[in-house]
C-alpha cells in the first residue's frame, strides 16, 4: 500500500489540524487526536495513482480464438471529484473486442481501481479507462460505461439524494456496430 514521504505526511497532518480548527472543532479533544494521522494514511490510499499516466499491472496472452465481445460488468469503484474532493462512486462496465491478444480478466478491475485513485470527474475517469484499454490491448473496439452517485450533488449544493449519473464511451467496432453496442448495453445492470 502506498504511503506518503514523512514530509508529505507532516503537511497533510498540519493541514488536517488547521481544517478542524477552522470548521470550529477542537483538534486536541480525545476523538480527534489521531485524526490527522488517519487522514494522511487514508489520502495515500484514496489518491494512490495521482500523477500516474500509464497502468502497468497487467498481463496479455496471445490467442487464435478471438471472442466477439468480452465484458466485465458492474465493477465497483470509489473516486473523489476534483471540484469538491467529495466521493463519487458506483460501477463500471468494460467491454472490448480482442484483436489477437487478451488481457488477464482480473486486470480490468485493477485498471478501474487504478484509474479511480486520483482527483477526477466522471467523464475523465471514463475516458482514462477507455484510453488505457485501447493502449494495452490494441482491440478492435472498446466500450466503457460508468454509473455513479456524486456526494457533491447529494449531501450539499443542489442536495439531490439518489441521483445517478451515467457516462459511456464507445470506440472502434463498439462505436460503429449497433448490434455489438446493444449486446454490451444489455450486460449493464438494470439498463442503467
Ligand atoms: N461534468 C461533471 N461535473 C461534475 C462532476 N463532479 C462534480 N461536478 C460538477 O462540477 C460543478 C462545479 O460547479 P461550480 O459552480 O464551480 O461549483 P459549486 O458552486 O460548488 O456548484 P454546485 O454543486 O452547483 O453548488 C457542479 O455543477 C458539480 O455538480 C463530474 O464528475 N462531471
Ligand atoms: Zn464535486
Amino acid at each position: 500500500m502506498k504511503t506518503f514521504s514523512d514530509d508529505k505526511q507532516t503537511i497533510l497532518k498540519t493541514s488536517t489540524t488547521q481544517l478542524l480548527e477552522v470548521i470550529g472543532d477542537d483538534p486536541t479533544r480525545d476523538g480527534l487526536l489521531e485524526t490527522p494521522e488517519r487522514v494522511a494514511k487514508a489520502y495515500a490510499e484514496i489518491f494512490a495513482s495521482t500523477g500516474e499516466t500509464e497502468f502497468k499491472d497487467y498481463k496479455l496472452f496471445p490467442t487464435d480464438n478471438d471472442s466477439d465481445l468480452v465484458i466485465v460488468a458492474d465493477i465497483p469503484f470509489y473516486a473523489m471529484c476534483e471540484h469538491h474532493l467529495l466521493p463519487f462512486f458506483g460501477t463500471v462496465t468494460v467491454g472490448y473486442v480482442p484483436n489477437g491478444e487478451i488481457i488477464g480478466l482480473s486486470k480490468i478491475p485493477r485498471l478501474v481501481n487504478w484509474a479511480a485513485r486520483r482527483p477526477s470527474v466522471q467523464e475523465n475517469l471514463t475516458a482514462l479507462i477507455s484510453a488505457e484499454m485501447q493502449r494495452i490491448t490494441q482491440p478492435k473496439g472498446v466500450a466503457v460505461h460508468v454509473n455513479s452517485r456524486h456526494m457533491c450533488m447529494e449531501m450539499r449544493g443542489i442536495n439531490q439524494p439518489g441521483t445517478f449519473t451515467t457516462t459511456s464511451l464507445y470506440k472502434g467496432t463498439l462505436k460503429t456496430d449497433a448490434l455489438l453496442r446493444q449486446e454490451f448495453m444489455m450486460k449493464v445492470s438494470n439498463g442503467k
